[in-house]
């Protein structure tokens, strides 16, 4: 976790450069180029200082940057220019006065990619066709699978849906003809709630067939429940129980309803004891009733749906399931309309085949069939695979991965959304995911900047202290969203087509975070979302184009969730991953798993095409360099002259690195804190500071102490002068934060489908 070897490229005195004075690295011609600046620096007198100094002296936090040739003393990014001499290695304090902070060149010392690119036309694979769409040019129409006429008439023309997906496909016509348990395993977006839902519905309203002796139909509210549907968070549950609504709008002798919590027990209560035949329930509240509410009658239920059951399972239900699954044993009778099933069907729903979703079935399940969306597929033989292998992403998803240094992700992730929304209407939405939530912060406010503004007000000499622009830029936000959720992203808008970014997290109040999603699922402008793993699963958003996993996720589990908000049921969708050059390279591997051909059609890029394409253009004064570096020159003033962002920035860069820390056991040697360059990633966050100096009033000290803790927990306990009885060995300490910073990230996340988008 060095942070040595970083480029100092800042002027300096005369007492501190020697005239014998070594430049290593970069080409000849730049350590010519360099000599001479240096000898030339030490000769001339400097105009420019004055200006310097008064603007330093304006701002404690501005740097101060000393004597430079007078052709380069316009801005202090002069000194950064890629065509600047560097001297490879080289670190001085920017400023005698603050050793802390220094620039940085951009463009030097950057750690090469370990693996070569893999050449061009061995990449070049036909396109995909898509593996989760509905079956329109089929033979299989929902009504040749069983349905009655009556529900494919109302899904053909009340819910617009024409044709089933392969894994519905499959699912109705076992769960319709067979009394089997279930595991339903399907990619992301492949319509697995309808899966599930359809030949459900469908068996209860055949229920109703069966007249009784006054030829009445035997299936109304209070004829008992058939059907309990559990889901692992109250807004995945809301979700599940809208499209139940919106089917059994056709057969409305049917009653759902939900109990999820959020509600006075006492009104739950009520809503069972008036009856229902199908409940959706998270198992916290199902556990409670069961034990608590006479009402609930659990005699007649034949159907028990685990929807996301690596989730159920993540989320440590593991108990109560047991605990549902034995009461519902014990308690099932004998139902007095005959054709009610005499045996419970359990179906288990799940995008991915962890280990943990295995165990979940050794619970629930009885002589189960795999339903899978072709059936010709073989399964796997769990028994000698990572349980990390058992995913896969929609075949039309166009995946890549871009290898960029610390220093250039964020002038890399700018260029490339830049370029994704430079021509209107090529992309509509798009997700960026980053660690965690003060992450998701600073970078909205970074890109949500009053970039003209801002420079206006320099050159008109206006002077406005920070407290002034913060009231300014709420006031503008406030325009856009009540919370504050909603802003003009500048940074990647064109006159032609302006970007609204939102942002979302688990901090943020359920409230929020629903108005927040609530806006971006509805808009039709182009827009960004960036957010912590809160929007990764289970999430049904319309017309996401794009998935770019800025930081990538925390498990290979996680990161198909991510991707799989776009290219669903059928859609067109393109996802890219930030990797840095090293053993984060190693991820590919990881990639590579989720396609069924290893994965031809993933595409490999690196920073300087992303940033030739977003920062080139048609200015032939400056080359994409020149224009890159500006920019982030711009941005760490922008950092430097407001205290609110310069906190900001230090907070997400310390929050940043621990939640780096947080990959699960099985990445952690492609994820090594080791390797992670502090210096360069400080760049990342706009900043001058040196790592170990970067502190945050309410957070823990700076990185020394993070990196002192890593070290000390990877050498074992060596580093730990606490006798091992007295105390946990640093590893395990290590591996305790670690796990504690995971459930408190999934505490986030359970509050995080809370998204009620109907
Ligand atoms: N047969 C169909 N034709 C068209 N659209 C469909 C069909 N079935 C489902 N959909 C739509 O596809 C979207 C995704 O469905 P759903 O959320 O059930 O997918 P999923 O497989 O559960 O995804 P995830 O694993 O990400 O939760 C929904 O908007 C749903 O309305």
């Amino acid at each position: 976790m060095a942070d040595d070897g970083m480029l100092m490229n800042f002027s300096i005195g005369d007492t501190v450069i020697k005239p014998e004075a070594k430049f290593k690295g970069g080409t000849w011609r730049d350590r010519l180029t360099a000599k001479k600046r240096s000898a030339h620096r030490g000769s001339e007198k400097e105009p420019g200082d004055a200006a310097a100094r008064n603007a330093a002296a304006k701002n404690p936090n501005q740097i101060q940057l000393g004597t430079r040739p007078v052709k380069r003393q316009k801005t202090d990014d002069s000194f950064n220019r890629p065509s600047a001499p560097r001297s490879g290695g080289d670190r001085r304090p920017q400023h005698p006065r603050d050793p802390t902070q220094f620039i940085s060149s951009l463009f030097s010392s950057n750690p090469e990619a370990r693996n070569p690119e893999e050449p061009k036309e061995e990449r070049e694979v036909e396109a995909a066709k898509p593996t989760n769409a509905p079956m329109i040019d089929g033979l299989d129409t929902f009504t040749n699978l069983g349905l009655s006429p009556n529900l494919a008439a109302h899904l053909l023309t009340k819910l617009e849906l024409k044709a089933p997906t392969a894994i519905q496909t499959s699912s109705i016509t076992q769960l319709l003809k067979e009394e089997n348990d279930a595991f339903i395993q399907a990619e992301t977006g492949s319509g697995k709630t309808l899966a599930y839902l359809l030949p459900l519905v469908q068996r209860i309203m055949d229920l109703s067939k069966a007249k009784n002796e006054h030829n009445d139909t035997q299936v109304h509210r209070d004829s008992g429940l058939f059907a309990i549907i559990l889901a692992p968070t109250r807004e995945l549950c809301k979700q599940i129980s809208v499209v139940l609504e919106n089917i059994l709008r056709c057969a409305n002798w049917i009653v759902c309803g939900t109990v999820i919590g959020g509600e006075k027990k006492k009104s739950e209560k009520a809503r069972l004891r008036k009856g229902l035949n199908i409940l959706v329930a998270t198992p916290g509240r199902l556990v409670d009733h069961l034990d608590n509410t006479e009402a609930l009658d659990v005699s007649n239920v034949r159907w028990l749906v685990l929807d996301e059951g690596d989730r159920l399972m993540d989320m440590g239900f593991e108990e109560e399931l047991q605990g549902i699954v034995k009461k519902l044993d014990a308690r099932q009778r004998p139902s007095r309309i005959p054709s009610v099933p005499t045996r419970r069907t359990t179906i288990l729903c799940s995008a991915t085949l962890k280990m943990n979703v295995q165990k979940l079935g050794e619970i629930s399940l009885k002589d189960a069939v795999h339903i899978k969306a072709d059936p010709n597929e073989e399964d796997d033989d769990k028994s000698d695979k990572d349980e990390e292998e058992s995913f896969r992403v929609p075949a039309q998803l166009k995946q890549s991965y871009a290898i960029v240094p610390a220093k250039l992700r964020l002038v890399s992730l700018t260029a490339y959304l830049k370029r994704t929304f430079m021509r209107k209407g090529s992309v509509m939405k798009a997700i960026v995911f980053m660690s965690c939530a003060d992450v998701v912060d600073f970078h909205f406010e970074l890109f949500s900047r009053n970039q003209d503004r801002d420079q206006q007000r320099k050159s008109d000499g206006e002077e406005k202290d920070g407290k002034d622009e913060e009231e300014e830029r709420d006031e503008e936000k406030e325009k856009l969203s009540p919370h504050g959720t909603i802003a003009p992203g500048r940074a990647f808008s064109t006159p032609n087509n302006p970007v609204l970014l939102h942002r979302l997290h688990g901090s943020l109040p359920q409230a929020v975070r629903t108005a927040t999603l609530g806006s971006f699922a509805r808009s039709t402008e182009a827009c960004v979302m960036i957010c912590t793993d809160v929007a990764s699963r289970g999430l049904d958003l319309p017309n996401v184009d794009l998935v770019v996993e800025y930081d990538p996720a925390f498990s290979a589990d996680d990161h198909t969730h991510r991707i799989g908000r776009t290219a669903r049921v059928g859609r067109d969708g393109r996802a890219l991953v930030f990797l840095q050059p090293g053993c984060e390279e190693n991820y590919v591997e990881v990639l590579k798993r989720g396609y069924r051909d290893g994965g031809k059609a993933l595409t490999r890029t690196d920073a300087n095409e992303i940033l030739k394409r977003g920062f080139g253009g048609n200015d032939k004064k400056k080359n994409w360099e020149e224009k890159t570096t500006d920019w982030q020159m711009d941005v760490e003033r922008w950092a430097l002259d407001n205290p609110t962002y310069l906190e900001m920035a230090r907070r997400a860069y310390q929050s940043h690195v621990r939640a780096y820390a947080t990959h699960t056991a099985a990445e952690r040697s492609m994820f090594d804190i080791k390797e992670l360059h502090l210096g360069h990633l400080a760049k990342a966050f706009a900043l001058r500071d040196r790592p170990g100096k970067i502190n945050v009033p309410g957070l823990r000290p700076g990185q020394e102490d993070t990196k002192k803790d890593f070290k000390a927990a990877r050498n074992g306990a060596a580093g730990n002068k606490r006798k091992a009885d007295d105390a946990p060995s640093s590893t395990n300490v290590t591996d305790e934060a670690a796990r504690k910073m995971r459930a408190k990230m999934r505490e986030h996340m359970s509050g995080a489908n809370e998204f009620n988008l109907a």
